[in-house]
């Protein structure tokens, strides 16, 4: 599912524009979707709408003039006055259907708010930016209190649509309708948190012009479909590609082994894993399929070197860093290793991301890298974990990073992003990590491309977690590794399901 940054969006609302449809029309075609979201609760009668200045203010009185014809009982708190033509234009047919307008600063606002069944936010839209303050911040914060349900329109106020961000307060909506696409700060927390359940409306805009201006996903089931690797009755394990899982150390020696564990259960030809002695035993007393190769010390140093570069000859792609360690030696060697491998499809993990922070450099000379850190490992290389350091980091170095968290994003050196939604706190434990660098690199080596790799090694971690029968707290990384089957099996129901016309 595509989905926008607030500027893309604009241009996506002139770009309409542009064709003939009237803004004024545009407002009235999202106006009525809000309409039908609130009508599907039969028990709300009295509603409050805030309404800001611009055109999302202009949304809510529209919403307003909307409902009063439904019958229900409506009032609106203007928090700013209407500035934008098309929300002065609605302002003024809510008054004159017979719509009451009550200035935030009245005493009575808040017992108003308090009675009704429903309060809509049509405060901000995708051109808020800063903080909530003031009245206006008294009186969200006054509502998020409330028992009511709380619908917000386009987005909560409060949060930026640009990288779900919030400073201070913001609005916290059972369920947010927004129009178009989704906006990327919808699906990354702590917005996330605040939008509950988030409709995407497009009525009365193009499909054309939104495929065309968007390129950034919500990672779903559609996209993953389209992604997968196929596998053909008549193939072998050559068809599906070969990994090369470098790690492990005397104190980390299970990492390598869920690492491998990803690879195998994703439908990766062949698993090498180069190791010390300890995590190669590991791998070797429960992962049989595995080819595991064991190096000659406690970490891997450089007398490995030779060895790795030759088992890698027959390696599609390459995995560094699951529970490598930061010794220093070995630290040198990752570095090392990226230069040699500077032309292969690799993905750096972990502490091989500790080696890398020691000589950022050696990114300019790779071609095909993904780096995996999680916010803690992505400030050691970049100094800030927010969205836009994420966008420039790429940029400027030319590569693909996920940066790991509850909710995962992909970022290409265009500024494309893949959000990954899927999962459960069941990952939120030592050992995910691991399982990921290595589904992604199996599905590197199966398709050959990295972002693609990214994309489905995201999705099947998160999506075999919520279809594990553990609960969260006691699940673990090597039994959620085991339920991949599971995604394929839900993954070809549904795309059966969708021929047939069922849906999923
Ligand atoms: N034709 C269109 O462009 C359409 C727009 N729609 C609505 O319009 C919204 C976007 O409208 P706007 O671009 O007018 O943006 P907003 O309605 O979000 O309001 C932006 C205004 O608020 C001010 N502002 C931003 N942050 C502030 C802060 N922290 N404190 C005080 N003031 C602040 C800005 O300076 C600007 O004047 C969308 O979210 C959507 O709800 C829909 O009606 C669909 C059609
Ligand atoms: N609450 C959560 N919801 C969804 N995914 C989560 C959650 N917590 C952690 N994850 C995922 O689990 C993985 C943890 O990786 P990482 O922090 O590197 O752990 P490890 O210490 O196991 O290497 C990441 O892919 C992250 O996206
Ligand atoms: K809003």
């Amino acid at each position: 599912m595509k989905v926008a940054f607030p500027v893309q969006m604009r241009r996506i609302d002139e770009l309409i524009i542009e064709r003939g449809i009237p803004s004024v029309l545009l407002m009235e075609n999202a106006s009525r979707s809000v309409l039908e979201e609130v009508l599907k609760y039969p028990t709300v009668k009295e509603i409050a709408i805030l309404c800001g200045g611009g055109n999302n203010g202009g949304d809510g009185y529209a919403i307003g003039r909307l409902l009063l014809n439904a019958g229900k009982t409506v009032s609106v708190i203007e928090c700013y006055h209407p500035s934008t033509p098309d929300a002065i234009f609605n302002a003024s047919l809510f008054v004159s259907f017979g719509g009451g307008i009550h200035a935030c600063e009245e005493s009575t606002v808040e017992s108003l708010l308090s009675r009704a069944d429903m309060v809509i936010d049509s405060i901000f839209g995708t051109g808020f930016h800063g903080e909530l303050q003031g009245r206006v911040a008294e009186l969200v914060e006054y509502i998020n209190g409330l028992k009511s349900v709380k619908l917000a329109v386009d987005i909560p106020s409060g949060v930026s649509g640009f990288d779900g961000s919030v400073r201070g307060i913001a609005f916290r909506a059972d369920k947010t309708v927004t129009f178009g696409a989704g906006k990327v700060g919808h699906y990354l927390y702590p917005g996330r948190d605040y939008c509950g359940e988030v409709v995407v409306r497009s009525e009365g805009f193009s499909r054309e012009i939104l495929d065309r201006q968007l390129d950034s996903s919500v990672i779903d089931e559609e996209l993953v479909l389209e992604l997968l690797p196929e596998r053909h009755a008549d193939s072998h394990k050559g068809t599906y590609g070969a990994v090369l899982i470098v790690g492990g150390s005397e104190i980390y020696t299970g990492a390598p082994f869920l690492s491998a564990l990803g690879a195998l259960r994703s439908g990766c030809g062949l698993t090498y894993t180069y190791t010390p002695p300890e995590a190669a035993a590991v791998i070797r007393s429960n992962l049989p399929e595995v080819i595991a190769i064991v190096g000659k010390g406690p970490h891997i140093f450089r007398d490995d070197l030779d060895t790795i570069v030759e088992i890698a000859k027959k390696a599609d792609s390459i995995v560094i860093g699951p529970g490598i360690g930061r010794n220093e030696e070995t630290a040198e060697t990752v570095l090392e290793l990226l230069k040699v491998f500077s032309k292969s499809s690799m993905v750096l993990d972990a502490d091989g991301l500790y080696a890398l922070s020691k000589d950022l450099t050696v990114l300019s000379r790779t071609e095909d890298i993904l780096l995996t850190p999680h916010p803690g490992e992505f400030r050691r290389l970049c100094g800030e974990t927010d969205l836009k350091s994420l966008m420039d980091f790429c940029e400027n170095f030319h590569c693909r990073v996920i940066l790991k968290g509850s909710s995962s994003v992909l970022c290409n050196p265009y500024g494309k992003l893949s959000i990954n939604i899927t999962g459960t706190t069941g990952l939120a434990k030592g050992g995910s990590g691991d399982l990921l660098s290595g589904t992604i690199g199996s599905f590197a080596a199966q398709t050959g491309d990295l972002e693609r790799a990214g994309i489905l090694g995201m999705y099947f971690m998160g999506k075999a977690a919520e279809l594990s029968d553990e609960s969260d707290a006691s699940n673990t990384a090597s039994s959620i590794g085991k339920e991949y089957s599971r995604v394929f099996s839900c993954l070809v129901e549904g795309a059966r399901g969708e021929k047939h016309g069922i849906g999923t």
